[in-house]
């Protein structure tokens, strides 16, 4: 890849030169909290797509740790916004980390001082480029999602995501594109790194939020538009996984997997085994927004 620079703590350095001390807080015990943007190359010019919710996700995750983010959202909008016209990357994937740095460790990072980074890097279709056309085959985890009784789940925490490197470790091992956890009581949380959506009969399902998922940006942009095309979301749903089987469609919504239809499930075929109707006309809206650029409360132009 060709790389370029990085903003770390209010500078922006060589992609080889921005680096942590090993005995960083954040490495040792996953205190980070990151957030997954797109910018977009739409027809009104370079935007980010819905930057305001991801500033406001990154800070409420901050919250549960402690963790006093030392840039305001004035200077992480700044910083991101030069980061992305030096690197020349209208269309980039934006990831800001904040997490607690090199002081002496300790479970309690005491004085650890807060790092903050942000750096943009090309990344198409986050399952396969046919992914988004032919749908992913997908396999329900042995792993289950992690409960919000045990970890904040509506905190986007760097630590706890060995939960969903677990689940795609394993999905990749015995040959599928992505997994598909379940909760600790056995019903249907969200991919490793995506919310989930069920179809069935023209009624569209999402899981809820409260027991383990995260509170997906797309996810809400996904209800937002089908309910503006007139259907019915359920949008705090309880999915069996004999479900996902009996399914009419099935579909994955996520910052870098978009909305990816999923076409089998352990081997069963979904509907008719590929992206169905209401996923297509649900993902040709998604992407009709973010290569317009034009509803600007979703959008913070480069
Ligand atoms: C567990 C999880 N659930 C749902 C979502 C969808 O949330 P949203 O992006 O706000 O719609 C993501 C984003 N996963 C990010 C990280 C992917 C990675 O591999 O790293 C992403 O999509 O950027 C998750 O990590």
């Amino acid at each position: 890849m060709d790389v370029g620079t990085i903003w770390m703590d209010g500078e922006f350095v060589d992609w080889e030169d921005a680096q942590v001390h090993v005995l960083t807080h954040g490495l040792h015990y996953g205190t980070g909290v990151f957030e997954g943007v797109r910018s977009y190359d739409t027809d009104n010019g370079a935007a980010i797509f819905r930057w305001e919710d991801h500033l406001d996700r990154l800070y409420q995750s901050a919250k549960p740790y402690g963790m006093e983010i030392p840039f305001n959202r004035e200077e992480l909008t700044e910083a991101t916004l030069e980061l992305i016209e030096r690197e020349d990357l209208p269309s980039c994937y934006i990831r800001p980390i904040a997490f607690y740095g090199y002081d002496m460790l300790g479970l309690n990072p005491g004085d650890a001082p807060v790092k903050v980074a942000i750096a943009v890097w090309p990344w198409g279709a986050y399952l396969g480029e046919e992914a988004l056309e032919e749908g992913v085959d997908v396999a329900i985890s042995s792993w289950r999602k992690f409960a919000s009784s045990q970890i904040p789940t509506n905190a986007k925490t760097t630590g706890p995501y060995v939960n969903s490197v677990l689940a795609s470790l394993e999905a990749e091992e015995n040959g599928y594109t992505e997994a598909i956890l379940l909760n600790k009581e056995g019903q249907v949380a969200e991919g490793p790194g995506e919310n989930l959506f069920l179809v069935r009969d023209g009624e569209i399902h999402t899981p809820g939020l409260a027991e383990s998922n995260l509170d997906g940006i797309t996810r809400q942009t996904v209800i937002d538009l089908a309910e503006e095309r007139g259907y019915t979301v359920h949008a705090d749903a309880t999915i069996s996984r004999g479900e996902l089987y009996t399914a009419d469609e099935l579909f994955f919504s996520g910052t870098a997997a978009e909305v990816t239809p999923i076409r089998s499930v352990d081997d069963t075929e979904i509907g008719l085994g590929t992206k169905g109707p209401v996923t297509d006309e649900i993902q040709q809206a998604f992407f009709d927004v973010v290569e317009s650029g034009e509803r600007e409360e979703w959008f913070t132009y480069v």
